[in-house]
């Protein structure tokens, strides 16, 4: 295995191309994320975040260009590295994915498989993450059980367990209400400062509260349409008729 070479970078997507049958559904998207960095990927139904997700997690290779994570091009990566470089990186897809015969302990334990780690040294990370994910006493619970919210909160504790350098967050707020999605973001901003954590949020809108200190980058049919923080987000508004379509569904 060749050893992860030293990069400041968390993502690098360089002129990405994804094809989904005769439909090109990534168009030329380039986007570099910094290690320590939140970015906020916004875009209508159909934009293309998932697809964009899923090539960042590594679960698809893109029709064209190059995805490198921790200055790694995937495509180069046989499937020992592939499985090294997925411990650095957290991911939550939009349409949940625990484990329904499974507790909610067991599927939280799940990225710790393959790792070094002994019986009471995991008991204490899923502790830790049940504790910071309001998920205390929930352990033996059935994912079924439970509700929208609560499996939400099930699946980010399960993508931060093992401690990821990366976040993918596909989906920022399906199942969460605002305020509890602002309430796990400021456990990620401890984390963003302690360790140098990387999030890539997903959502239709930028929620109030959350873009202020966060990179926006604003994806449409595929395409990047703007990349820039909250307020020259909002100075461009007035110009750019194609965004306020994108973020105010109205071109008025
Ligand atoms: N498996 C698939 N088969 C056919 N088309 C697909 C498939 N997956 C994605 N697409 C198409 O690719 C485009 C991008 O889809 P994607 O799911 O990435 O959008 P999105 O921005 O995540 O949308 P949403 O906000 O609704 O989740 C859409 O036009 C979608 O119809």
């Amino acid at each position: 295995m060749v050893a992860a070479p030293i990069s400041e970078s968390a993502v690098q997507l360089t002129d990405v191309f994804q094809h989904v049958g005769s439909h090109c559904a990534l168009d030329g998207v380039s986007l570099r994320v910094q290690c320590g960095e939140v970015l906020l990927l916004v875009g209508p139904n159909g934009a293309g975040k998932t697809l964009l997700t899923r090539l960042m997690a590594g679960l698809d290779r893109p029709s064209a260009g190059a995805v490198r994570l921790f200055g790694q091009d995937l495509a180069e990566l046989d499937e020992a590295a592939m499985t090294a470089l997925r411990r650095r990186v957290g991911v939550v897809m939009q349409r949940g994915s625990l484990l329904d015969g499974l507790t909610v302990l067991e599927n939280l334990l799940l990225p710790l498989r393959t790792l070094p780690m002994d019986r009471e040294a995991m008991a204490r990370a899923a502790r830790l993450v049940m504790t910071q994910l309001l998920l205390d006493g929930m352990e033996n619970h059935q994912p079924r059980s439970l509700s929208l919210g609560q499996r939400r909160r099930v699946e980010l504790a399960r993508a931060l367990i093992h401690q990821p350098r990366l976040l993918l967050w596909d989906g920022l707020t399906d199942g969460l209400d605002p305020a509890s999605v602002r309430d796990i973001f400021a456990i990620l901003r401890l984390q963003q400062e302690l360790r140098g954590l990387a999030v890539i949020a997903t959502d239709n809108g930028v929620m109030q509260g959350l873009g202020e200190s966060a990179r926006i980058v604003v994806l449409d049919r595929g395409r990047i349409l703007f990349e820039g923080d909250q307020d020259t987000l909002r100075q461009a508004l007035p110009e750019r008729i194609d965004l306020r379509y994108v973020i105010e569904g109205n071109p008025g």
